[in-house]
């Protein structure tokens, strides 16, 4: 997961390059970006979670790692000069003409991207909550979350840099997406590795098993039915969509919205917005552990919305105003911080409520909705930018404070869901705001076949 939020933000610090070097404009850039989430949208994700439950954790990793190489190939490709001038790119360019044709086929290798990487997400959630089972499940899942985190702050400091590769008067896109595309190659050998720590595993938990136990039920296609008419699921999908559609289609805007309100390079712009995901690292483990022992996941979310429609706010009306360093970068740090508390409360909740044999299609259906969110908004947001300035051609003077509006406007509906969602656990007794040790000792509410969370 390093290598793949490496890669999903690779180009993040590079918009204007890209703007200057191949033509796109804002609007592409934003189509661009959304395009990681179509697939999934259209069902892509559903079925990953069923072949998840089907499959296993083995063969999925494998596969969704194999598809996350192929589409950094097909996006490597088509940002390179080596597709420049090709027929192909004659014909993707000839139509859609506001798109150019390096931005379709980059936005059509994201797309597969996307698929894989989301199939990976889902699989490592699946994997955590397998490997530590009545454990310290939250600290785990903080803990990968928190190398994925290092992995966009990793990205966002040697990206600018990267480009520069060949010298600062010839920066490149190539060097650093290039360089990101082999790192994946090296993630999937390292996922192969781990099926067979895993294959290991499984047979530890075999020769463990009593050998009267029962047999354990086996997925069925209509738990994802039953899994879709729970109010409990639809409330934790929203609350997960709206936050998230404020968090990563930022941070593809984060860097040139800086520059534009501060009037600094690309660089120094990343290095303010790469401490966001660094906060999110340090804490998002620690906050796991409390989670593990005290509990109290509702109330977490609900401060992480409240920290973020702040944050966006800050970013919207008071920056532009006073364009200053510190103040970027105090809000960058508590927007990390609010950027610690949902994932850590909002995914080691999941295994709490939902049955095991069904935990991949239950993660694949919040990240489903999750991603209609994800593909959206970075096209509304790219929309909402053009449109905001009309006549402003030079990326670097955009006014950024309507799409900003427009992502604390999200945060306000995140705290809703949040605030509803401990309201129903406190009469309902769901258990979320319950130490994850000790709950996970008790009987999950979601039991039954066919029985929903209420
Ligand atoms: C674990 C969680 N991941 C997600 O929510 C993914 N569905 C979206 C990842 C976006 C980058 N492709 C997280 O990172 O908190």
């Amino acid at each position: 997961m390093f290598f793949a939020y490496m890669f999903v933000d690779v180009m993040s610090p590079l918009q204007s390059l890209i703007e200057t070097q191949r033509g796109w404009s804002p609007d592409a850039f934003g189509y661009y970006a959304g395009a990681e989430y179509i697939l999934n949208v259209f069902g892509f994700l559903i079925l990953a979670g069923i072949i998840l439950d089907k499959m296993g954790v083995r063969f999925t990793g494998t596969l969704s790692a194999s598809i996350m190489v192929v589409g950094a190939c097909i996006k490597l490709y088509a940002i390179s000069d080596w597709f420049q001038g090709t027929a192909l790119d004659h014909w993707l360019s000839s139509w859609w003409v506001s798109m150019p044709g390096s931005a379709k086929l980059a936005a059509f290798g994201f797309l597969i991207f996307g698929c894989g990487c989301e199939m990976a997400g889902i699989t490592v959630s699946k994997a955590i909550a397998k490997w530590f089972n009545g454990k310290e499940m939250a600290f785990a899942m903080g803990a990968e979350m928190a190398i994925a985190r290092i992995g966009v702050f990793a990205i966002f400091s040697i990206s600018p840099r990267l480009a520069d590769w060949m010298g600062k008067d010839d920066p490149t896109v190539v060097v650093p997406v290039a360089f990101c595309t082999a790192l994946l190659c090296i993630g999937l050998i390292c996922f192969i590795i781990f099926t067979f720590i895993d294959r290991a595993f499984d047979k530890q938990l075999d020769a463990a098993k009593l050998p009267d136990a029962p047999a354990e039920e086996e997925f069925k296609l209509s738990d994802v039915k039953n899994i879709f008419s729970s109010k409990l699921f639809w409330i934790v999908a929203m609350l997960c969509v709206l936050y998230y559609s404020a968090i990563f289609p930022f941070q593809r805007y984060a860097a040139n919205m800086l520059q534009c309100n501060l009037g600094i390079d690309a660089t120094t712009a990343s290095d303010i917005f790469r401490w966001f995901p660094i906060g999110a690292a340090a804490l998002t483990p620690l906050l796991g552990i409390y989670l593990d022992v005290k509990g109290k996941g509702a109330t977490m979310l609900i401060v992480s919305a409240v920290l973020m429609i702040m944050c966006h706010c800050t970013f919207a009306l008071l920056l532009p105003a006073f364009p200053s360093k510190a103040l970027a970068f105090s809000a960058i740090i508590v927007l990390g911080i609010s950027f610690s508390l949902v994932p850590a409360a909002l995914w080691p909740s999941v295994p709490k409520i939902m049955d095991e044999r069904f935990l991949g299609s239950a993660y694949s259906l919040i990240f489903w909705v999750q991603n209609i969110g994800l593909c959206l908004f970075p096209i509304l947001i790219g929309k909402v930018l053009t449109a905001s300035n009309p006549g402003v051609d030079n990326p670097m003077e955009y006014n950024y404070t309507n799409p900003m509006l427009l992502f604390a406007s999200l945060g306000v509906l995140a705290l809703f869901f949040g605030i509803w969602l401990k309201v129903l656990d406190s009469k309902k007794h769901y258990g979320l705001e319950k130490p994850n040790i000790v709950s996970n000792t008790e009987e999950k509410v979601f039991e039954s076949e066919g029985e929903t969370f209420e």
